[in-house]
């Protein structure tokens, strides 16, 4: 034991940082990288927006004709004709294109939705241990909502304004340089003030979305105890925590608004300015007779006309500095780490241990389905599965002391195995290591002969049953809880496992049996009900190896009775590991693994045990209660 093992480089995890790395700033790439498998229908109504636009570039045109004939005495009827043609064509298309990027928009936001679902579910165990779930959920509703702003208004108002706004330009560059000229320069200058204000309303953005999510952060707290929030009167200090971050949130959303509203602002007056600048320069030179009326209210309206355009990408642009802003949020919660769940990976590994496990016939319980996941096995074709840990060395984050020093036992076969030893001793951790919610830093964990970071995990898993220290129960109803692990399990399978967890009373109290709800973490059971309901649904999946970890809260002698029987039954032909807080569950173990300070110390029956080694002897003696 002891003996310093050299992980390979595959096997190394990435620093652990205590919050959640942070993505690089966004460009408006990322923006384009989210909308681009929708190109083809962005495109179409792109091209229609613009048409749309395009008739409304024509009227000021048309209303030179307009002029011009009535100065000649000419007829009206056919530009007036082709001026309303214009009008409503131009709107009709414009509803349209509107309609077909904002639909664009939403299927955007929808593909930013499922991805970010998909990796939320995969994070790795240490990674949702160190963070905050309200946040990420935050991540998830909140972020994922303003994308949603520039997804649809912000692209679509973007394109469609650059375009209107570089055909404006040209168009006022043809009509008359000198105008034009006057008005870039009252343009330029805006756009300057822009690029200052910008940023700052995307630092904005950022800064209050990361408030919502710590509010989200402190609700979460809030209704994961609140019993505890409750019976410790601590209402008025949770609610100055969340309102301290709301108020965070309006600090930020003001600043936003204010920073929009110079943007606004900015928009407005220079196109105002340049309004009067062309109207003054413009009518001089109508006065020199080196322009024609005609052309200078041609000008004008156009100028008119481009104001709208201005300002909607004076928004868009705003909109899309909070876009960008979330797109950052949502960027950090890819780049966490993610289980490999390696549904298509067919083989654990290449060394010869592994192939010997596959080869074993007897290992029919851990066929995979098309799916990767464990086929439902065929009774008497189960095999206990064989655990080995060899030199063990674990620490749960680099910087943190070690919680296993060198732990090696082994538990194969059938039979009970129980692990015991002091609180923080480091036997929930060993459950951890064979799920592989944690690697080891060192030595090997093998299930089967096989390491398990070379199992293909959900085969590893299928061949798991898992029972939590707390047992937690879901919201949903008593059959949905059970069958969380085995969706495929038949009525008889579960009518056999709610016989064998001794639940056959409880469904048959219930209002409406097994369909009945068992509320937001299954409150309305009791913590013996919610411990069997937990091992039902474990024994369900038909592990070869069961990991229980035994609450650590006494139960009465009924529901302790109830629970070793579940588990010697258990125990005769499946591999069953228990981390053991109680004398009865030990005695009746085949073999106790006493664990202290991250070694094993002992392993022995329990008569053995209480003859060799002193700790056991005390452990023993203090009923095993680890409190200690
Ligand atoms: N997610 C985690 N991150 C960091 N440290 C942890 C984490 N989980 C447990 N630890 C630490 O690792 C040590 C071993 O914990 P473990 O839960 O394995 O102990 P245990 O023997 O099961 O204790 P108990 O009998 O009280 O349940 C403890 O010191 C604990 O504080």
């Amino acid at each position: 034991m002891g003996d310093e093992m050299v992980v390979s480089e595959r096997r190394q995890r990435g620093p652990h940082a205590e919050e959640l790395r942070e993505a690089p700033k966004a460009s408006p790439r990322r923006i384009w990288e989210y909308a681009r498998p929708h190109w083809k229908v962005l495109l179409a109504g792109g091209l229609l927006t613009f048409l749309g636009g395009l008739t409304g570039l024509v009227q000021p045109l048309v209303a030179k004709v307009v002029i011009d004939a009535l100065g000649a005495g000419e007829s009206l009827a056919r530009p007036l004709l082709l001026l309303t043609a214009a009008v409503i064509g131009g709107a009709v298309i414009s509803a349209m294109g509107t309609f077909v990027l904002e639909r664009t928009g939403q299927s955007v936001v929808l593909a930013v939705r499922q991805q970010l679902v998909s990796r939320l579910i995969r994070l790795r165990v240490a990674e949702v241990d160190r963070l905050k779930p309200g946040d990420l959920v935050s991540r998830l509703t909140a972020d994922t909502t303003l994308l949603r702003t520039v997804a649809t208004s912000g692209i679509s108002n973007a394109f469609t304004s650059s375009v209107l706004l570089v055909a404006g330009i040209v168009l006022m560059a043809w009509m008359d340089p000198v105008l034009f000229g006057v008005t870039a320069v009252v343009i330029v200058l805006a756009a300057v003030t822009m690029v200052v204000v910008l940023p700052r309303i995307g630092r904005a953005t950022e800064a209050s979305q990361a408030a919502l999510g710590e509010m989200g952060s402190k609700l979460e707290r809030i209704f994961g105890a609140f019993r505890t929030i409750k019976a410790s009167s601590a209402e008025t200090a949770e609610i100055r925590h969340l309102d301290a971050a709301a108020q965070r949130a309006w600090r930020k959303g003001v600043a936003e608004a204010g920073w929009s509203a110079v943007a606004g602002v900015t928009a407005w007056l220079s196109t105002n300015i340049a309004f009067l600048a062309v109207l003054g320069v413009g009518g001089a030179r109508v006065a020199s007779g080196s322009l024609e009326v005609s052309s200078l209210i041609a000008f004008l309206l156009l100028l008119f006309y481009l104001m709208e355009p201005i300002s909607t990408l004076v928004n868009a642009a705003t909109e899309l500095q909070s876009g960008l802003a979330a797109v950052r949020r949502i960027d950090e919660v890819g780049n966490l780490e993610r289980e490999d769940t390696d549904a298509h990976r067919p083989e654990p590994a290449e060394d010869a241990d592994a192939s010997d496990a596959i080869a074993d016939p007897g290992r029919s319980d851990t066929d995979t389905a098309h799916n990767g996941f464990p086929r439902s096995p065929v009774p008497g074709t189960r095999r206990p599965a064989r655990v080995a840990l060899t030199d063990v060395l674990f620490r749960y984050a680099d910087g943190l002391p070690l919680v296993h020093h060198g732990v090696t036992f082994e538990a194969a076969g059938a039979g009970l195995t129980a692990l015991v030893g002091p609180s923080g001793a480091g036997k929930t951790t060993v459950f951890s290591l064979l799920e592989r919610f944690y690697d080891a830093t060192g030595g090997t964990v093998a299930v089967d002969g096989v390491d398990v970071r070379d199992w293909p995990l959900a085969g590893l898993r299928g061949a798991i049953g898992y029972v939590e220290q707390d047992a937690p129960v879901l919201d949903g109803t008593l059959q949905e809880n059970l069958v969380l692990a085995a969706p495929d399990a038949t009525a008889d399978e579960i009518a056999e496992v709610v016989r064998r967890a001794r639940l056959s009373e409880l469904v048959g109290r219930l209002p409406d049996g097994i369909d009945s709800a068992v509320g937001h973490r299954g409150t309305t059971l009791s913590g013996g009900e919610r411990q069997r309901v937990a091992i039902a649904r474990a024994l369900l999946r038909r592990p070869r190896l069961l990991l229980l970890d035994e609450a650590t809260s006494q139960l009465d002698a009924a529901n302790e009775a109830a629970l070793k029987e579940v588990m010697l039954d258990a125990a005769r032909d499946t591999n069953v590991m228990v981390v053991a807080h109680r004398l009865s569950t030990v005695t009746s173990a085949d073999r106790i693994v006493v664990l202290d300070a991250g070694i094993v110390r002992a392993v022995g029956t329990h008569a053995e045990l209480v003859d060799s080694d002193d700790l056991y002897r005390d452990l023993a003696a203090s009923q095993l209660l680890t409190a200690s």
